[in-house]
């Protein structure tokens, strides 16, 4: 690449400015100095659009509890409600590049609060089922634009030896707010009557925190540079370095972007630049790759079917097991927490590659304990009626069928009196005209399951949760969202994190509306060991593919992609050095 020379002679008019280090983070500030507070500040500001994230694809499980019986909600618009908000963040993350480059950073969160809040106050208000429609739609959209905006913020304001640790600080609050929700939830759960309306209509506060906290937060300087606002971008960054001598790093980033601009030739739509180009090809490919993998490790399902997996352990009351699944959240954002805390330390490509070999071998425990209670599944016993359910002759192929359920008695020998049921239609936590429930402890009551088998094996597929999420939410829980935040140039950052965030809500959607469909043709078994394999895959893919970009200036990501795809995590890029003019430029001055 023309830019990156070996150190030559200085000739007087241009000279050698900086040797980047991997360890040093490339350019000042020196890893030791200080960080200002600032930079704290506007990692935390930013991060909210991740917790807004979390709590607004959380919450709705606890709030459709309530809102089916308040509002006599049909499956469908159950699943409507629940997956518009997924379908629309896909859209809107996909269109929130073109957004994201033009209006700025800034600009583009302000916007994301900004619809966030909106969402929120329709949703709390909704009359009816058509508006609470509107309302998750519009949260949606925010939580498009919000993903793939913000961790393009917080690496672009970072210095580059914190930079992982402050775009992962995005993902600890995203897991953060799905904690959060899972608390208000369960909270708000006792509410017979318009609990949802809180539930949905809290986030209104983080929202409108988040956007009066922009009014007063300054652009990226790294975007400002791009649209030639130089004097504005160098008093950003000297702001966000602590009033320090900035020339060094301000003139390396502009180094960095008029080579970035020159390889890259402008005009043209930018993903077809992008896809011309081989660095950024490559680069795409990695990030939306992590993205696919993130979710086809099927996170979704295991949180969403956590609660299942702690009534299959003995947890029979429902609201107990709402107030256990807060503790599946909490779990996984404690977790989040050790990413933050070793990304900076063993570097990006490492945790990734630890947390899918555990992320996989937890997959295939779950799916073990799975097996081993299909294999020990007890016996149909009582036949009553005559509709199809009655015909199943274990509770294991009763469960499989979407509109049966195991109604089931215990002693201390095991399940007696056991019978396969039609569900309710209006709501799979009763039979149909069904005296079973869970409600009731009085000794020799029976037990409703509409989509688990009592088992004495429950231990393992609990031991296999806690495995997962202690080895999926601290690398492929927060890395596909630092990687992509920091693999593009600049003038490809916006689209490339577009794309890879829209792959994700596409994933995410497809993983859940498959999940059930799967688990019947394959078993709960057979899909986790599906996930494991595919997990198997990302490994490979993560060996193969993916370079260590810690302590790497953003400027000089693209160099780690500048062999073939799949080789680029071989290659080191070593010492490098960019030529700088350090004459006076005439377009150092506002061009607005
Ligand atoms: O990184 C996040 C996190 O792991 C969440 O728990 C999950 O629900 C999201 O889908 C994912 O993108």
């Amino acid at each position: 690449m023309a830019s990156r020379r070996p150190p030559e002679a200085d000739d007087g008019e241009r000279r050698l400015l900086r040797p980047p280090s991997r360890a040093s983070g490339g350019s000042c500030p020196e890893p030791g100095a200080a960080t200002p507070g600032l930079v704290y500040v506007l990692a935390v500001s930013s991060a909210l659009g991740g917790f807004l994230f979390g709590y607004d694809t959380g919450v709705v499980s606890g709030a459709m509890l309530l809102l089916k019986k308040e509002m006599s909600l049909s499956a469908l618009w159950q699943e409507l409600l629940i997956s518009s908000t997924v379908a629309a963040a896909a859209l809107s993350a996909l269109a929130g590049g073109s957004v994201n480059g033009r209006l700025g950073r800034r600009l583009s969160i302000l916007l994301a609060s900004f619809v966030f809040a909106a969402g929120g106050l329709i949703l709390s208000l909704a009359p009816g089922r058509g508006l609470l429609l509107v309302g998750r739609i519009v949260v949606g959209l925010g939580i498009g634009i919000a993903s793939m905006t913000v961790p393009v913020y917080i690496a672009e304001v970072s210095p580059s030896h914190l930079r992982g640790q402050l775009v992962t600080i995005n993902s600890l609050f995203i897991t953060g707010g799905q904690f959060v929700a899972s608390v208000v939830d369960g909270a708000f759960s006792y509410l017979k009557h318009d609990g949802w309306r809180y539930m949905l209509g809290l986030s209104i506060i983080p929202a409108a925190l988040q956007f009066f906290s922009f009014i007063f937060l300054p652009e990226s300087p790294r975007w400002l540079l791009q649209k030639g606002r130089s004097q504005e971008a160098r008093r950003v960054l000297s702001r966000i370095r602590g009033g320090r001598d900035v020339t060094d790093e301000f003139d390396s980033i502009r180094a960095g972007i008029e080579d970035e601009q020159k390889e890259a030739g402008a005009g043209g739509l930018v993903i077809l630049r992008i896809l011309r180009h081989g660095p950024t090809r490559r680069a795409l490919t990695v990030g939306c790759g992590l993205q696919m993998f993130q979710q086809l490790s099927g996170i979704n399902t295991v949180m969403y079917y956590s609660a299942t997996i702690l009534q299959m352990a003995g947890v029979r009351s429902d609201r107990q097991a709402i107030w256990l699944s807060a503790l599946t959240s909490a779990s996984n954002f404690m977790f989040t927490l050790v990413g933050v805390w070793l990304v900076e330390r063993v570097g990006r490509r490492k945790l990734t590659l630890a947390s899918l070999t555990g992320t996989g071998l937890s997959l295939s425990v779950l799916a073990i304990g799975f097996l081993l209670s299909a294999l020990n599944s007890p016996p149909v016993s009582l036949h009553p009626g005559n509709s199809t359910c009655s015909l199943f002759e274990s509770c294991e192929s009763c469960i499989l069928s979407p509109d049966c359920g195991f109604c089931y008695r215990e002693n201390a020998s095991g399940v007696l009196d056991s019978s396969c049921l039609p569900v309710d239609e209006a709501s799979a936590d009763r039979p149909a005209g069904g005296s079973c429930s869970n409600q009731s402890r009085a000794a020799g009551a029976s037990f409703w399951a509409s989509n688990y088998c009592p088992t004495p094996y429950s231990w393992v597929v609990l031991l296999g949760l806690v495995l997962y999420l202690a080895f999926f939410a601290p690398g492929m829980g927060t890395m596909p969202w630092t990687v992509n935040s920091e693999i593009y140039p600049l003038w490809a950052r916006s689209t490339g994190n577009a794309c890879s965030a829209g792959v994700n809500w596409i994933c995410n959607v497809l993983v859940s509306l498959t999940f059930l469909h799967l688990a019947r043709v394959l078993t709960y078994y057979g899909v986790f060991f599906l996930y494991a394999g595919l997990v198997g895959v990302a490994l490979l893919f993560v060996l193969a593919c993916l370079p260590e970009t810690r302590g790497v200036q953003l400027e000089d990501v693209e160099d780690l992609f500048s062999g073939r795809l799949c080789s680029c995590s071989h290659s080191s890029p070593g010492v490098q050095y960019r030529q700088v003019n350090l004459t006076s430029d005439p377009r150092d001055s506002d061009t607005e």
